[in-house]
């Protein structure tokens, strides 16, 4: 059986992924050119490699086309329902830090915790004739967060595609759950986090596909074992 890895092709995880690779003793290299999307182990004619971007390889993890992908836990937790059971989060890598957050305006002087966003959101209608809507581009955690873990259910999800911090601002939203590492963004658009506000702390990880084929496979199990001896 040959085991697929699924790698970052371009954006911010590419040169960390690889580079982790290689420290657990697999060289990764292109087939044919620079540009092809197929990759293999130095070698290593029982793994392959699959050049993806971060979001497709959340995809194809789900999907089962890769046995394993190295791509961010919030990708993967949008992407899946019951994440743990179809997945396993093999070891997390030390990068791609981001926390998926729930922020708000700055001058929503008495709302620091998700309590009182549950208030906000119930007088919301009496107040202003419609719900309280969220941008984001994380509907799965968003939904899970605010009618799963704090049993708000007034509130619309406004999708957002980009510059969701803006969406306050502009008026497409009220509210906003999105990606932060450093914080800079939310300060320059005047949005704070709520104390209970952090859905997930995110990062890079090596993730694998649950199939049963993986059972007692020695190649699966010796991709975990060096990856996790690199860290
Ligand atoms: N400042 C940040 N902004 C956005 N994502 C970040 C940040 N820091 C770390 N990440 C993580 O990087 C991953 C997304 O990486 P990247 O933007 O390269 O992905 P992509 O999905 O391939 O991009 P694209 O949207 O161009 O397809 C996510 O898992 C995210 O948590
Ligand atoms: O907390 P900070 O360090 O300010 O980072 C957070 C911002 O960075 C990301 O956007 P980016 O401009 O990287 O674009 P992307 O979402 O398209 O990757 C993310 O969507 C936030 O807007």
């Amino acid at each position: 059986m040959t085991i697929t890895i699924g790698l970052p092709s371009k954006g911010r995880m590419k040169e960390d992924s690889s580079a982790v690779l290689a420290r657990a003793g697999f060289t990764v290299a292109a087939v044919g050119n620079d540009r092809s999307y197929r990759g293999r182990v130095e070698g290593r004619d029982d793994i392959e490699i699959a050049f993806l971007s971060a979001s497709e390889i959340s995809r194809e993890i789900a999907n089962g086309t890769v046995d394993f992908g190295v791509t961010g836990e919030d990708l993967v937790r949008e992407r899946l329902a019951e994440a743990d059971a179809r997945v396993e989060f093999c070891a997390r890598l030390g990068f791609g830090h981001a926390d998926v957050v729930v922020a708000v305006p700055e001058i929503w002087l008495d709302v620091d915790t998700m309590a009182d966003l549950g208030d906000v959101a119930t007088d919301f209608r009496a107040r202003h004739g419609r719900r309280l809507t969220i941008a984001t581009k994380y509907w799965r955690l968003t939904q899970q967060f605010f009618s799963g873990n704090h049993g708000i259910q007034l509130y619309r999800i406004v999708e957002s595609l980009g510059a969701t911090e803006g969406a306050p601002a502009s008026g497409s939203a009220d509210i906003i759950v999105d990606i932060t590492s450093t914080g800079s963004t939310l300060v320059a658009n005047h949005l704070k986090i709520l104390s209970d506000g952090v859905i997930l702390k995110s990062e890079a990880c090596l993730v694998r596909a649950r199939k049963p084929e993986h059972e007692g496979d020695a190649v699966v199990a010796e991709i975990i074992e060096r990856v996790r001896g690199a860290l």
